[in-house]
């Protein structure tokens, strides 16, 4: 081990970076996002940062991100996930190699586009219940932070599509479960910055360890109590279906819409070697990753449009066109989303560690060095986005851009792409535009929101907009 570490510590000095405590300073007074900006303009597309004893080298180049998401030998994420293992387990997110490909390829059907339609209506539902809460601030007009209805919403979705039940988060007054996902990220964030917390045995008697501990116990907590839920339901039910000697894994095939929860326990029962742990492990992660992204896309999204009223009337204009020749197909809203997903990419990097030696461009990147994609900044790469900092749909319009297949990478891509990519582009069509259907999205003076790279971006200062009630 202390061989590698001079290993790597020796190459590292040809990849231009910060030290240690230059980082660390200076991100603590400017924020993380900030000073990653920075040193991306300091040092250019390819900078190193050391995080304790482990080496992260960023890439912003499409040439390199290609190069980067579509080895199939990277497949481990990076050491810091790790500090997400005791919430998240071995479930899809964090696992590798050939554990990661079995999980990957036995929940894979559960996002088929054949069954994704099925979706829609959960989705609609729950969407007219936003409404409903949303209608109370149109009739003062008064600004409000609109990111805790959101998320409330994408909970309930997720929970209903992806479990199979219902959970109503949003007519409760406070989800505990939603403070519990953001205290995590908060504390992940914090201790991916500090050495002292980076460091598991301090971390483990420290203030922010207790608080980390008693936040997985409410998530285990829940996920138990719908585990346990379920499977009785489940039981009930498919007891039933076994007496007609219907074979279950035609269900998988996509015959009906089955809740990806029910797949998993589908196959613990056809003798897939699942234990509950690891069903639970998948049931947290889906969780966490179907809702916290789409919560501030949707967020983010809402703001832009209060900020560019003509693109706002545009994307209305549109549902209304649509909804006159009965047509489903939104081109403009989708570039709309997509100039949003490109703005505030909300998974703003993501890495993996090498474990054999790999060629990125010129560069020979040594094993057990991780790589990050900075996919924030490659959105923002000049060649592919002129004017980067302006929000402009129109960029996803035009056939002719001068585009890359990686300029654009916010679901990342190839084989740890995300799985849900597509479900979560039909509940973000789905939630906008009944959103915008209904409201008109009006700026609140002054306010702009303060980028937070938390695992997912949010904005530390909310996301404060004013709304209108359509005629
Ligand atoms: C706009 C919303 C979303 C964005 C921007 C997004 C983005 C991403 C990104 C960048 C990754 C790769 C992360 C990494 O390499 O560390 C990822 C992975 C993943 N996402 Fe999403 N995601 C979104 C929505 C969803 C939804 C709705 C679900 C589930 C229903 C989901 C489930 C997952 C899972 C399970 C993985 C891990 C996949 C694997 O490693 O095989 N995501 N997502």
């Amino acid at each position: 081990q202390i061989i590698d570490l001079i290993r790597i510590k020796q190459w590292s000095e040809s990849i231009p970076g910060p030290s240690l405590w230059q980082f660390v300073r200076k991100s603590r007074k400017i924020g993380v996002l900030d000073w990653l900006k920075l040193a991306h303009k300091q040092y250019g597309p390819v900078f190193r940062i050391w995080m304790g004893k482990d080496l992260f080298v960023f890439f912003t180049d499409p040439d390199d991100i290609k190069t980067l998401l579509s080895s199939t030998s990277l497949l481990h994420k990076s050491s810091n996930y790790k500090q997400l293992d005791s919430w998240l387990g071995e479930g899809l997110l964090l696992n590798g190699g050939e554990a990661w490909h079995e999980r990957r390829k036995l929940l894979t059907p559960a996002f088929h586009f054949n069954i994704l339609s099925e979706f829609k209506e959960p989705m609609e539902e729950n969407c007219q219940i936003l409404i409903e809460r949303l209608k109370e601030k149109a009739t003062t007009g008064e600004p409000f932070d609109v990111y805790p209805y959101i998320t409330l919403f994408a909970l309930d979705v997720i929970y209903e599509t992806a479990m199979g039940l219902k959970k109503h988060a949003q007519l409760e007054s406070d989800s505990v479960y939603v403070k519990a996902v953001q205290e995590i990220c908060r504390i992940y964030l914090q201790r991916n910055y500090s050495i002292l917390h980076r460091n598991n045995t301090f971390f483990k008697f420290s203030k922010l360890g207790r608080e980390h501990r008693a936040c997985v116990r409410i998530l285990h907590d829940e996920t138990d109590r719908l585990l346990k839920l379920k499977r009785k339901m489940f039981e009930e039910c498919t007891t039933d279906i076994l007496k007609t000697k219907v074979n279950l894994s035609d269900d998988l095939k996509g015959k009906r819409r089955l809740a990806f929860l029910d797949m998993l326990l589908i196959s613990q029962m056809e003798g897939m070697p699942l234990t509950d742990k690891e069903i639970r492990e998948e049931v947290d992660t889906f969780m966490f990753a179907g809702h916290d992204t789409v919560s501030s896309v949707i967020a983010f999204t809402i703001y832009l449009l209060s900020q560019n009223a003509n693109i706002q009337q545009q994307a209305y204009e549109e549902l209304l066109d649509a909804a006159r020749d009965g047509r489903e197909y939104l081109p403009y809203l989708e570039a709309v989303i997509k100039e949003s997903l490109r703005f505030y990419t909300v998974v703003p990097f993501f890495s993996r560690q090498v474990t054999e030696d790999l060629r990125v461009g010129s560069i020979i990147v040594p094993k057990k060095v991780n790589v990050a994609v900075f996919a924030y900044m490659t959105h923002r790469d000049e060649r592919y986005y002129p004017q980067p900092e302006k929000f402009d749909p129109t960029r996803f319009l035009q056939n002719d851009h001068n585009s890359h297949t990686h300029s654009f990478v916010p679901f990342s891509a190839g084989p740890r792409n995300c799985i849900g990519q597509r479900f979560a582009m039909l509940e973000l069509k789905c939630a906008l535009s009944s959103l915008l259907r209904t409201f008109e999205f009006l700026p609140v003076e002054g306010f702009q929101p303060i980028l937070l790279p938390a695992i997912v971006m949010k904005s530390e200062n909310g996301v404060k907009v004013r709304l209108k009630l359509r005629n």
